[in-house]
């Protein structure tokens, strides 16, 4: 009655029930503290509003500090990435404010060491001989495809990927792996539990089979987290690996060697460039190197532990045969499978190729369109897609018959086998390993409240039970079996997919250090090119006060390994600080060469380079013959190469900003485009003078030394054009014009003539003003002369020549008869 009389009870009274009895406890058990304390009860009570008054304050001025500093770095986080812009620390390393969720985050990117590219330098340039790349070096030997090449490739690249044993790509390398054992382990429970619960069923077990089947719905909720988690680590992996290749790429890629530059100019190691071996081959590389640590993991450990589990079942015959078939299927399909390899990177080649057509076409949209060439370029944006589509269409048809082939053998052929190992132990039993012992463990679970009521009756179902049971978790085995080995032999294709963009990815970085390294060499056995990339034996002195030539000659390069063609034999000259030089010459000549030769992108042959230590500020710019705009604002423009970043470290203004424009005269930009941070294709809105002016304005904020300005006024008004040149000498900035327009001699002091002589190879250096000046000037003027003078006898002619003409024709334009 008195546990009845609880039951009735509302839930609400037994909760006060409850506060009532603690509430007392808590009462008494202060008054005791109260009794023994040494301090009287007002003095606890005081001592005790201080306390709290404390906490209360510190609390409140801690989350007011919080709230403030979160405050801040939002604000600041936002103003950054609206910028785009980066932090830098002294150790190198870059914080970049991007985006997340509803706040800013930063990210900190550290820059590779040079010692690490040295340590790897030698794993891309000088493969050892086992792994059978010819050299290693050039790249374009190697041939993709599942062999040794392949797994050299692979460790190369995974040295970058997982650089440390304790970096984060080992932890989720790690965390992954446990979760496929936890995936298998389940897969080997939910094969038992299969087993129990027709077991169960057809023993008529009802209580049994209900508790199996909550067994089973539990385990598959752990089960489906745990593949959940499979996917999202494989993710993870593939974005990690993704980030560290693609850092490193992109310090080789964009460092002082230039590599932007040479490597389709000059090495042509990779083509057309590196753009789409960054963007697609990579991404493609790290989502199969990913996929396949799970596709190939879990079914190695699934084969090991269910071949285990069926050898404790079966017997060693069936496992013999099972090792035999794997490996007589393994072998089977390797011989008959095509080069998958090699084909996904002739693919991802060809994808390259036809993306490059379109980025062409985007950069060069206007110039397009002038001249109406729409139709021409569908021409050959069409050929472009015609040669790649029937090379996808080359590998889907060869894929047919493959894949044929492989679903027969792995799911048909596979499934006969497994039917006839499973009844190994009926009609072999002495073979297959069960015995009526084995039966007597394997049914021990069998209820022994059945058992203990009626022994016959238990001894019976006690052997079908266990029969049908062994037989249930048997069946699934192998189905699990089939699958693991099938995907397993399914890797097979996506291993040789993997070695194709294993190969692309390992061409671009060897690639990379050898331009980064200078690693040319010529072939073995045989002399280099002349003006090869393997015959330079110039020197390149940086840290001269002025630009100096002392018997280089300039050659037009060939990609590597051919030799470049000689334009100037042996260039001398040299320029101080105050002496302004004119290059001069007909097109071709090799003006802009000489430019490219200081700037390092051309090599130095023969002879010395001498030219100052630094680029910008107190060094040297150059100012290239087609204009560049940046993406980015209006700031970005002038003060381009720096970043706002910069230009506030280096303590300038905006007003500085504001003065630089009005002397390149285009002071009226910051309002016509809406002040410093708009942002625009600045290539499409600004006019061909403009964009020159722009140049100057870089100029006049960058104030170098020294500046190489390659026919940098041409759609500039000559009146302004003469204001740009004195402002720029009145910032002491030394001129080295190069230009065609003989006009510009006023402005400088010296004049380099190329193109000269015969083979219009020869040239003249010479002071302007000097009596060898004027006597080359009145060489010229004698010339220019004396074919004057044949200007009468040419006017002549061609009177003679139009009265035959007349002759023979009559006003109409019609032929005199009878002739
Ligand atoms: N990247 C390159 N690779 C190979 N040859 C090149 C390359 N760039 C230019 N050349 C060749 O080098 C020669 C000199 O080129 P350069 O640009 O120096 O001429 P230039 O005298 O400045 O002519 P222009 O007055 O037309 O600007 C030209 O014949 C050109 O075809």
């Amino acid at each position: 009655m008195a546990a009845q009389s609880t039951l009735r009870r509302s839930p609400a009274d037994r909760f006060s029930e409850l506060f009532d009895r603690f509430y007392e406890r808590l009462t008494a058990r202060l008054d005791t503290f109260q009794r023994r304390s040494p301090l009287r009860k007002r003095t606890t009570q005081l001592l005790a509003t201080l306390a709290l008054s404390f906490t209360i304050i510190t609390s409140g001025y801690g989350g007011y500090r919080l709230y403030r500093r979160r405050k801040t770095e939002r604000d600041l986080g936002r103003k950054l990435v609206r910028r785009n812009s980066a932090l830098r620390s002294k150790d190198g390393s870059r914080t970049i404010y991007v985006p997340y969720k509803d706040r800013t985050t930063g990210v900190s990117i550290y820059p590779t060491k040079n010692t690490t590219f040295d340590a790897h330098r030698r794993l891309f340039l000088n493969p050892p001989r086992e792994a059978r790349m010819e050299d290693g070096v050039p790249p374009a030997n190697i041939r993709p495809g599942l062999n040794m090449a392949f797994l050299y490739q692979f460790g190369a690249l995974m040295r970058i990927m997982i650089p440390r044993a304790g970096s984060k790509e080992s932890g989720l390398l790690l965390t992954h792996a446990v979760f496929l054992l936890l995936r298998t382990y389940l897969s080997l429970v939910v094969a038992r539990m299969d087993g129990e619960i027709v077991r169960d069923l057809v023993a008529g077990q009802g209580r049994a089979f209900l508790l199996g089947i909550g067994k089973w719905l539990s385990i598959g909720a752990i089960s489906s987290y745990t593949n959940s988690m499979i996917k999202f680590l494989q993710s993870k992996i593939s974005i990690a690996f993704r980030t560290r290749l693609t850092r490193y790429i992109h310090d080789l890629y964009l460092n002082n060697s230039l590599a932007y530059y040479k490597l389709h100019n000059l090495d042509g190691g990779v083509g057309h460039g590196a753009d789409q071996f960054i963007t697609q081959d990579l991404t493609l590389f790290c989502d199969s190197a990913a996929s396949l640590y799970s596709s190939l993991g879990k079914p190695l450990v699934d084969l090991v532990t269910f071949n285990f589990q069926l050898y404790r079942s079966l017997g060693p015959l069936a496992l013999s045969a099972l090792l035999i078939n794997y490996f007589a299927t393994a072998t089977l399909l390797r011989k008959l499978s095509p080069p998958f390899g090699k084909m996904k990177a002739v693919e991802g080649r060809k994808e390259g190729e036809f993306r490059a057509m379109h980025a062409r076409l985007i950069a060069n949209a206007e110039e397009v369109a002038f001249y109406a060439g729409g139709p021409t370029e569908h021409t050959l944006l069409d050929q472009g897609f015609r040669e790649l589509r029937k090379w996808m269409e080359s590998i889907y048809r060869i894929k047919v018959g493959y894949n044929m082939l492989e679903d027969f053998v792995l799911k048909y052929s596979w499934s006969a086998f497994g039917y006839l190992i499973t009844s190994l132990p009926v009609f072999l039993p002495a073979l297959g390993g069960l015995t009526d012992s084995n039966l007597g463990t394997s049914a021990a679970n069998f209820d022994s409240k059945v058992s203990a009521a009626s022994p016959e009756l238990v001894k019976n179902s006690d052997r079908s039970g266990g029969r049908m049971r062994q037989f249930i978790t048997n069946k699934r085995l192998m189905l699990s079996l089939a699958d693991a080995g099938g995907r397993m032999m399914y890797s097979i294709k996506d291993l040789s997919e993997l070695a194709g963009y294993t190969s692309r990815v390992y061409t671009l970085i060897s690639t990379l250090h050898r331009v980064h390294a200078n690693a040319y060499y010529p072939p073995r056995g045989s002399y280099p090119d002349l003006f090869s990339l393997s015959d330079v034996q110039g020197t390149v002195h940086k840290g001269f006060d002025g630009v100096r030539l002392e018997n280089v000659p300039v050659a037009a390069p060939s990609l590597y390994p051919n030799g470049g063609e000689e334009l100037i034999d042996n260039l001398s000259f040299i320029v101080g600080p105050g002496d302004h030089l004119l290059i001069t010459g007909p097109n071709g000549a090799g003006k802009s060469a000489v430019a490219r030769i200081v700037a390092g992108l051309w090599p130095t042959y023969r002879g010395l380079t001498s030219r100052p230590r630094n680029d910008g500020q107190d060094g040297i710019m150059f100012l290239p013959q087609r204009p560049y705009l940046s993406p980015g604002t209006l700031r970005d423009q002038v003060i381009y190469p720096h970043t706002e970043l910069d230009m506030q470290a280096a303590g300038r203004r905006e007003s500085e900003l504001q003065a630089v424009l009005e002397q390149a005269r285009l002071g009226y930009l910051p309002e016509r485009e809406g002040g410093w941070d708009t942002r625009k294709m600045w290539k499409d809105v600004l006019s061909g003078g403009e964009k020159q002016r722009m140049g100057i304005a870089r100029l006049l904020y960058h104030e170098p030394r020294f500046a190489f300005i390659d026919e940098g006024t041409s759609a500039v008004s000559s009146d302004v054009e003469g204001l740009l040149y004195e402002t720029a000498k009145g910032k002491g900035i030394t001129l080295i014009t190069i230009s065609t327009r003989a006009s510009l001699k006023r402005y400088h002091s010296y004049t380099l003539t190329l193109g000269l002589g015969e083979e219009a190879s020869e040239y003249e250096f010479l002071r302007i003003g000097t009596a060898s000046e004027k006597d080359s000037v009145e060489k010229e003027l004698l010339e220019l002369r004396e074919r004057l003078s044949q200007v009468e006898g040419w006017q002549r002619r061609r009177r003679e020549v139009e009265e035959e003409l007349g002759r023979v024709w009559i006003s109409g334009g019609e032929e005199e008869e009878g002739i």
